[in-house]
């Protein structure tokens, strides 16, 4: 069977000639269905590169990315834009969310542009936030504003979840609930959940562990039998 993404010799190049800078190198993995993707690596190594890639934010420059049969070197900007927003749902380390608008209007507003989206209400739900919904961001604390992050994200129902250091501006505490509903979500819906840190301590939580080392891949491993987030320490 077909991988859920199957990526080859992806390269991603910034600048010309001799200001040239690679900073996805021949990079090539594979990811199943229903597997929850830490992408480890240090600052500068090419994760949010490699992340924008797979959500269509940038064109690569050489290679082949697949995702769910769609062949994204092949998209031009327009195409990858409506994939993009119709198949990716993204969570970022400073959330992103629209200060005028309430919860729930931030999470409907990306409930309408999908194909199968789930009500907003219902993930407001899922993320425990159903007595917030009237309230506008700037009313919540940093770790409830991410949920509604991740709530917008996982009302567009999306084949892929990307999250880019989602527990970066948050305390311990909270930064494991919210890890913890990136675990739920994947075994729940057995859908693609796609991680970047830099954090190599939460690896055993993961299904599937892809390091990279300026700009390639250092490692590539399985976890057969993952960590649930409540029992890890960090
Ligand atoms: N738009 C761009 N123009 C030029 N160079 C870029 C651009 N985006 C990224 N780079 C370079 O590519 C390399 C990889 O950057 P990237 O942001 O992917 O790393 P990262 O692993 O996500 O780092 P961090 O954890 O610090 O965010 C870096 O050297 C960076 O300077």
């Amino acid at each position: 069977m077909e991988s859920f993404i199957s990526v080859k010799n992806e390269t991603k190049s910034f600048g010309k000639g001799s200001h040239i800078v690679n900073a996805n190198k021949d990079i090539s993995f594979e990811i199943e269905t229903g597997e929850l993707t830490i992408i480890l690596g240090a600052s500068g190594a090419g994760k949010s590169t490699l992340l924008n890639v797979l959500g269509g934010m940038d064109h690569l420059t050489s290679g082949s990315v697949n995702v769910n049969g769609l062949e994204l070197a092949d998209q031009d900007t327009k195409e990858l834009t409506t994939y993009r927003r119709k198949k990716i749902g993204f969570v970022f380390q400073f959330y992103n969310l629209v200060q005028n608008l309430t919860t729930l209007e931030n999470v409907e507003l990306a409930s309408e542009i999908a194909d199968q989206p789930m009500a907003a209400k219902d993930a407001l739900t899922a993320v425990g936030l159903e007595s917030r919904m009237n309230n506008f961001p700037a009313q919540l604390s940093g770790g409830e504003q991410q949920r509604v992050s991740i709530a917008r994200a996982i009302a567009k129902n999306p084949d892929l979840l990307l999250a880019d250091e989602p527990t970066g501006a948050l305390d311990y505490k909270t930064g494991k609930k919210i890890l913890q509903l990136f675990q739920d979500f994947t075994h729940q819906s057995h859908k693609n959940v796609i991680i970047v840190t830099h954090n190599s301590l939460i690896k055993p939580m993961a299904d599937h562990v892809i390091e990279i080392t300026d700009g390639q891949i250092k490692s590539d491993t399985r976890n057969s039998d993952p960590t649930p987030v409540e029992k890890l320490e960090w």
